[in-house]
């Protein structure tokens, strides 16, 4: 039967990557996005401003809603400090088996929780099954519609502190119209928008950043 993109990604990422060089694994999937398939990594662009906020907020508990292939897994997973692990919530076993190689081929397997499940029935187990108190760094990237019902199950389940930082793709493009309104009308939260463009394309995109405010 016919291989799925993902498993194409991965192929690509075996031939044109070096093992164990997150470096490497990135810009073969994004050579394989702009030259072969599109597909919906964060991308370069707006991985960079990912990493750029990573870094400011060197996080020690990390949760990504929507793994997919992994892309954006091992883009922040390379900048986390020693020991330091993230936790990736993956719905498609599918998705999840190709982004277990995509960064076990990184070298960055040690770093990465992959859980296969949906975020509503997830995010309450955070605490019980991983021993988290509050996450310092969110990135959203899974259903957009699912974007605001999750971050009022960040703050009913208290697994927000003040200080802590969510970042949000794709919040133009294929948009989330309820939680920018949500992030930036709400007093507990402190908003900023990064323009940038869907992924290897010119269409409009970008990222909120909101930090919560207690
Ligand atoms: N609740 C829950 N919990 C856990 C989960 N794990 C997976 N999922 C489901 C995630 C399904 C994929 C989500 N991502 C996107 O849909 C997405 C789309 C585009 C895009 C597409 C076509 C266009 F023409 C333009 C833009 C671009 C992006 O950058 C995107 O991120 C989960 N859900
Ligand atoms: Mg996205």
């Amino acid at each position: 039967t016919r291989s799925t993109r993902p498993q194409r990604m991965l192929k690509a990422v075996q031939k044109n990557a070096t093992k164990g060089n997150p470096k490497s694994v990135i810009s073969a999937i994004d050579y394989f996005c702009k030259h072969s398939e599109w597909a919906m990594n964060v991308g370069d662009e707006k991985g960079s401003i990912l990493d750029s906020v990573v870094t400011e907020v060197n996080p020690s508990t990390v949760l990504e809603l929507g793994t997919y292939c992994g892309y954006s897994t091992v883009r922040i997973a390379r900048l986390l400090s020693p020991g330091t692990k993230l936790i990736t919530l993956e719905f498609n076993p599918a998705n999840a088996a190709v982004a277990k190689q995509i960064i076990a081929y990184a070298g960055l397997q040690d770093k990465v929780i992959l859980v296969e499940g949906s975020s509503g029935d997830l995010i309450p187990q955070m605490k019980e099954r991983f021993g988290i108190t509050t996450f310092d760094f969110i990135f959203l990237d899974h259903w957009k519609d699912r974007y605001l019902p999750d971050i009022k199950l960040f703050e009913e389940c208290g697994l927000l502190r003040k200080g802590s930082v969510l970042l949000a793709d794709n919040v133009i493009c294929p948009g989330t119209p309820e939680y920018l309104e949500y992030v930036r009308k709400s007093p507990r939260y402190e908003s900023k928008y990064f323009p940038a463009h869907l992924e290897y394309t010119k269409v409009e995109d970008g990222l909120e950043k909101s930090v919560f405010l207690g």
